[in-house]
């Protein structure tokens, strides 16, 4: 579903993102991990088509990214660590707004809006003006426009910060269960309880490069034989 070969990014003489290549399968929820810097954000920039690679290859179900870009983010949805919203548009223009790029129906995208709506426990703010939300608030209502189109793949960049634990359930328990009805999804953490919770893989990147790529059985064993801390693992992995 996502597919990275031997992807490069450079900022002048700077390598961001260092000859990357790795693979989430269909229906994969992947935890994208490391420190400040590594590079995390450079990756998922250039996943959802934002900023050119210097070199290597993205395919998104199958279609070359670099080669049919419209195409594929077609089928993806991608969100940012610090979402652009329109302050003076309610949460529904906002929606239908998005509707509109992926060029939905209105009669799909009133349908959509109710179920989501309801799902994210948005209810009367869905027609408030963005200026008025809580942060939480906005997520719910950025994550909902997401899921609009029913994307195929959702690529996130640190999806918690600023949650309630409220909201920050709503936000677990959607991709998960969107994971769980078959879409792939690519999420950047500096949680270690998040990224344990609900990925079924973690790739650790430092310095540009995929050092570690774990499933839970690899967490799981290493805790089992060390102090019962991912946190300890993490850490040795990025010394
Ligand atoms: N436009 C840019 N020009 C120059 N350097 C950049 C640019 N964007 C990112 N970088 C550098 O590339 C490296 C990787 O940045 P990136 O934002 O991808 O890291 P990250 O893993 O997401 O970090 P964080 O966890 O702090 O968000 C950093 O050293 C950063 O300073």
């Amino acid at each position: 579903m996502i597919k990275l070969e031997n992807l490069t990014k450079k900022f002048g003489d700077f390598v961001a993102v260092d000859n990357l290549s790795l693979e989430v399968k269909p229906g994969e929820f992947f935890g994208f991990l490391g420190p400040n810097g590594a590079g995390k954000t450079t990756t998922i920039k250039m996943i959802a088509g934002l900023i050119q690679p210097t070199s290597g290859k993205i395919f998104i179900c199958g279609i070359d990214a670099l080669k049919e870009p419209e195409k594929a983010k077609s089928y993806l949805s991608y969100i940012p660590d610090q979402p652009y919203m329109y302050d003076k548009l309610t949460g529904r223009e906002f929606l239908y707004f998005v509707g509109g790029l992926f060029k939905m129906e209105k009669e799909k995208i009133k349908e959509k809006i109710d179920l989501l709506v309801e799902h994210f426990e948005i209810g009367k703010w869905i027609d408030k003006k963005v200026e008025e939300y809580s942060q939480g608030m906005k997520q719910r209502v950025i994550i909902a426009s997401a899921l609009l189109h029913e994307p195929r793949v959702i690529v996130i960049d640190e999806p918690m910060i600023g949650l309630d634990p409220r909201s920050a359930k709503i936000v677990k328990d959607t991709l998960k269960q969107k994971s769980k009805e078959g879409t792939t999804i690519f999420m950047s953490t500096h949680s270690l309880e998040v990224a344990e919770e609900l990925c079924d893989t973690i790739g650790i990147i430092k310095d540009g490069k995929l050092i570690a790529k774990l499933e839970a059985k690899d967490i799981e064993e290493f805790k089992r034989s060390h102090d019962g801390k991912f946190e300890s693992m993490f850490i040795e992995l990025i010394k």
